[in-house]
């Protein structure tokens, strides 16, 4: 994603990937919001981001100059943005940290709160990147050389503003000259894992093997994996971890296998208001993501579908999350706090 001067933020479209590599112009929140609910814009520090600059189009174009008004109006835009996906904590703390600075001081006028939103826009931009490259030199240390390493959906460059969560860890150890190859988990229904972790690996040679879902016990039984890295959606106080749908499986299948399984994530991702998983709103999308493919019935027509976007991970399941401030690890009950706080 990238600001452009003239006003616009502009959006690889990931719905085209890996055919196509094409660009959107979004020149008002509601093209954002709409970039994000059909993904084409994704991934949870993206959507974060995305709506920031959303937000910032929003009040560039509300029309008045009476402060009062355009506080509520841009009110009114971050309601709207943060409803569009419920899952991703991190579009939610995105939009209420745009807000909070709009109360700085209130001697500035209209123009210079739109301002004030721009640069705040640019600077979870920027302080994105740099937390990914936190993450992933903190994580790189837990990937032993020649590791073969599973991955699931696209916590990668695309899914942030740059470089990467559970892929950044990947890209941080190959920097280190680990010689490191990503096993891609297709990832249904959407398809993140083969139509963008792949793509995004072999961008920059980084060895990659696609499998399905369903192969993933497999792998593991014949040990051709060593360990499993994720994103993350929202992390909860207790550790639990919501993740894109298929990732609860996979943590269970690595503890059968005594294989580590590692949560990559940004401190953003973290919500200290919810004691555990089972209080996350668990996005429900539409049926034809399942009974359809590239637009066609795979599926009998009136078959009853059920279609959550996530699932959740509880906290014995994970090795340790991996965040820009250092690893937690199972005493990460305590730690998370004391991190978070720090
Ligand atoms: C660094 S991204 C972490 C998660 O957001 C990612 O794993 C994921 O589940 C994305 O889901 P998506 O539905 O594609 O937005």
């Amino acid at each position: 994603m990238r600001w452009l001067e003239e006003g616009c933020l502009e959006l690889l479209d990931q719905t085209k990937l890996p055919l196509k590599v094409t660009y959107l112009k979004c020149r008002d929140y509601l093209d954002v919001a709409a970039a994000i609910k059909r993904l084409a814009v994704r991934g949870a520090p993206a959507i974060g981001t995305a709506a920031a600059y959303g937000l910032t189009l929003g009040a560039m174009n509300l029309k008045t100059r009476q402060k009062e008004e355009f506080l509520s109006g841009v009110k009114a835009i971050a309601s709207e943005l943060s409803a569009t996906r419920p899952t991703a904590v991190n579009l939610r703390w995105a939009l209420d940290r745009m807000i909070k600075k709009l109360h700085i001081d209130d001697n500035e006028d209209v123009n210079s709160l739109r301002t004030v939103l721009l640069e705040e826009a640019n600077l979870i931009y920027q302080e994105d990147i740099e937390t990914n490259r936190k993450i992933g030199k903190h994580g790189q240390a837990l990937i032993p050389n020649g590791s073969r390493v599973l991955t699931h959906c696209n916590a990668g460059a695309l899914a942030t503003a740059g470089y990467g969560t559970a892929l950044g860890v990947i890209r941080a150890a190959r920097e280190a000259g680990k010689n490191i190859s990503v096993i891609a988990d297709e990832t249904r229904p959407l398809l993140q894992g083969a139509r963008l972790t792949a793509w995004e690996m072999l961008r920059e040679h980084i060895p990659v093997t696609l499998i399905t879902d369903n192969m993933a016990g497999y792998l593991m039984a014949t040990q051709k994996v060593d360990l499993i890295i994720v994103g993350a959606d929202r992390i909860t106080a207790n550790g639990d971890v919501a993740n894109k749908i298929g990732t609860y499986s996979l943590a269970v299948l690595a503890k059968a296998h005594n294989l580590p399984f590692y949560v990559a994530a940004p401190l953003s991702t973290i919500d200290m208001s919810l004691a555990s998983g089972a209080e996350i709103p668990i996005e429900e999308r539409d049926h034809t993501e399942i009974t359809h493919l590239d637009g066609k019935s795979v599926a009998p027509p009136g078959v009853k579908a059920w279609n959550p976007a996530f699932d959740v991970t509880p906290n014995h399941l994970v090795t340790a999350i991996i965040t820009e401030r250092g690893v937690i690890y199972p005493a990460y009950l305590d730690n998370l706090d004391k991190i978070i706080n720090h």
